[in-house]
């Protein structure tokens, strides 16, 4: 069996949720299916087909443990994969054909510090998923160059860990009146030799040779080009799928659809 989907990253604010339930509501060619994995999550918009918070809550797990917000999510993290049975059964009530995007906790500790995501994502590929990361960099790390190097430095240790196919995805493109300007930051090889800040004079030598290499670093190793997200377009969302579709190779498997044929036997 082979499902297809995506683990949607990224720190927390940076649209995970809003993406995930943009999604679900347009109509892009696939059903899609909707993971809750956050146990702190307060509001849902979207129609969850699986909701970790069933399993363990944060709240709970704080009052009874008086852990703290990372301690009890960490705790939550680790209690989901020692269930992982729960969520076998779960996700086999999910049709081979959907498409699922899994919802994830916004701190990036556990991607960076911990190896939770890492044995949570190959816990779905052995379950038959052929699925991609998505992390969300909001567009306001592009306020300030060294914010947004920094940003996608953060993309760049997430998806290494998770050792799946990686895309970086500047969301909240909506806020960007002058869309032109975001060409500066989805060709990164501009970025780079046009940033004063990477280039500014009065750095020393080590450290402008330093801020070199980190922004050559980020160009080179996968995220030599961001995708935009404005959920305002749907061809941006469109542009999107369409890259992680090829990567994961979604639709590979599905059969023709015989009506085309007939329609467009019709049309001749
Ligand atoms: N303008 C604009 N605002 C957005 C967009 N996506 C999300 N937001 C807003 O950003 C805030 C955070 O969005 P969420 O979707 O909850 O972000 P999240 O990454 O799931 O956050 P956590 O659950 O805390 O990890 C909300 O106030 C959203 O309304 C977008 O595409 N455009």
């Amino acid at each position: 069996m082979f499902y297809y989907g995506q683990l949607v990253i990224g720190p927390a604010g940076s649209g995970k949720t809003s993406y995930c339930n943009i999604l679900q509501e347009g109509s892009f060619k696939r059903n899609i299916q909707v993971v809750n994995l956050d146990p702190a999550a307060e509001y849902i918009p979207y129609k969850c087909a699986i909701d970790i918070r069933e399993l363990i809550c944060l709240s709970d797990v704080m009052e009874e443990f008086e852990y703290g917000p990372n301690g009890g999510l960490v705790y939550c993290m680790e209690y989901l994969l020692q269930n992982w049975d729960w969520m076998q059964d779960q996700l086999n009530n999910i049709a081979q054909d959907d498409y699922v995007l899994f919802d994830c906790p916004g701190q990036i500790e556990l991607y960076s510090h911990i190896d939770m995501m890492r044995k949570l994502t190959q816990l779905l590929v052995n379950s038959g998923f052929s699925i991609s990361s998505v992390y969300l960099v909001d567009i306001n790390f592009i306020e300030d160059d060294a914010k947004f190097l920094s940003g996608l430095l953060m993309a760049l240790s997430a998806s290494m860990t998770l050792e799946l196919p990686a895309f970086t995805v500047l969301s909240k493109c909506d806020l960007m009146k002058d869309k032109k300007k975001l060409k500066r930051y989805t060709k990164l090889h501009k970025f780079n030799e046009e940033s004063e800040y990477i280039n500014q004079d009065e750095f020393s030598k080590t450290y402008k040779s330093f801020t070199s290499g980190i922004s050559e670093l980020v160009t080179s190793f996968g995220i030599g080009r961001l995708l935009c997200l404005d959920t305002t377009d749907d061809e941006s969302i469109d542009n999107i799928l369409g890259e992680i579709d090829y990567a994961i190779q979604f639709g590979d498997n599905l059969e023709p659809d015989d009506k085309l044929y007939d329609q467009a036997e019709q049309q001749l």
